[in-house]
């Protein structure tokens, strides 16, 4: 049983799009990261998993409970983590005394160890705390009771570099104790750091769904070549992107060396072929950044409604 399922899962507020059938499942054990730009639906999917907001059309299940079952949902949720994208709290209480109503009603086997990593300061009402020490409170209290799947909308937001880092292992360990993981990111170096597989949403939908390592094998390579002279069109070849000549222009040096960057998603073959042609000076191939491959599904959504305002059907574009 998959820990989350959706089919053709849908939320419209009134005539807004949130999220269009959506259709996915994650499994026991993996740990699934759901990006998409700012208004593509991500946190209106996280909502209605948690049973905040009920669907539109279409159904999830989330540890096999039906998301518009209140008592399975509620069952179902004592073995599920929640890290909201701003957690609420009441702002007079202490971080200590909340932990110790949490705990009450959802179970603490783990508040003293999980404090040790994250070290929001106790003793003072949440409301004086930084948003870093707010997010410190939150991942406690979404982890305290041990879950077996976490939900988590955007986690590192707020979190010092180092505190990510901290953040970013303990998934990584608990993904090795078997614990489910189904979160929201802008920041693809955690995506790819942690991440198994990754579903991209745009505009409410569903534009990709892969394993990490397959959009990176996709993504091709950079590649970084230092050569004597270059004809205008020499690496015009099938699967050569983003080409850069000697810092940008496609001219080649003034008699000296020339340095070409492009990314490739080709068959190396015609490119090595291509690239002993030259006196090659230096050359450098390396995995292509994630960063790439998402621009490029970001940059399809810009494109997208560039065309439906420029063809007349921008009442149709979603305030994304
Ligand atoms: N309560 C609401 N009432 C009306 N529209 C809403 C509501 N919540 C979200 N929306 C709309 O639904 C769409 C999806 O929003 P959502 O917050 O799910 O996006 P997101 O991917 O989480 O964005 P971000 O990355 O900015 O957090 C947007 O067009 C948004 O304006």
């Amino acid at each position: 049983m998959p820990a989350i399922r959706t089919d053709g899962l849908t939320k419209f507020y009134g005539d807004v799009r949130g999220v269009e059938d959506l259709t996915l499942s994650v499994e026991e054990g993996e740990v699934f990261g759901f990006l998409g730009p700012n208004g593509a639906g991500k946190t209106t999917t996280i909502r209605t998993l948690m049973g905040f907001q009920s669907p539109t059309e279409g159904s999830a299940t989330v540890l096999g409970a039906d998301v518009t079952d209140a008592a399975a949902l509620r069952e179902a949720r004592a073995r599920v983590g929640y890290l909201p994208s701003e957690p609420g709290f009441d702002e007079r209480v202490t971080g200590r005394r909340l932990l110790a109503y949490h705990g009450a009603l959802r179970g603490d086997s783990r508040s003293e160890e999980l404090l040790e990593l994250f070290h929001p300061p106790l003793d003072r009402p949440v409301g004086d705390y930084s948003r870093g020490n707010r997010q410190m409170l939150a991942i406690v209290m979404a982890f305290m009771h041990d879950p077996d799947l976490l939900i988590m909308d955007e986690p590192t937001s707020g979190l010092d570099p180092l505190k990510q880092e901290t953040f970013l292992e303990f998934i990584r360990a608990e993904s090795d104790r078997g614990t489910t993981f189904f979160f929201s990111s802008h920041v693809l170096s955690e995506v790819r750091k942690v991440c198994d597989r990754v579903g991209i949403i745009r505009q409410g939908q569903l534009a990709e769904l892969s394993s990490v390592d397959s959009l990176l094998s996709r993504s091709g390579k950079r590649v970084r070549a230092t050569v004597d002279t270059l004809d205008h069109d020499a690496f015009d070849l099938p699967g050569v992107h983003d080409l850069t000549v000697g810092g940008g222009s496609r001219r080649s040096g003034d008699g000296g060396s020339t340095t070409v960057s492009f990314t490739y998603t080709g068959a190396y073959e015609p490119l090595l072929e291509r690239l002993l042609e030259f006196d090659l000076q230096d050359l450098a191939i390396e995995e292509a950044p994630l960063e790439d491959v998402f621009m490029r599904f970001y940059d399809e959504g810009i494109d997208e409604r560039v065309e439906a305002v420029e063809d007349g059907r921008d009442g149709e574009a979603e305030d994304a």
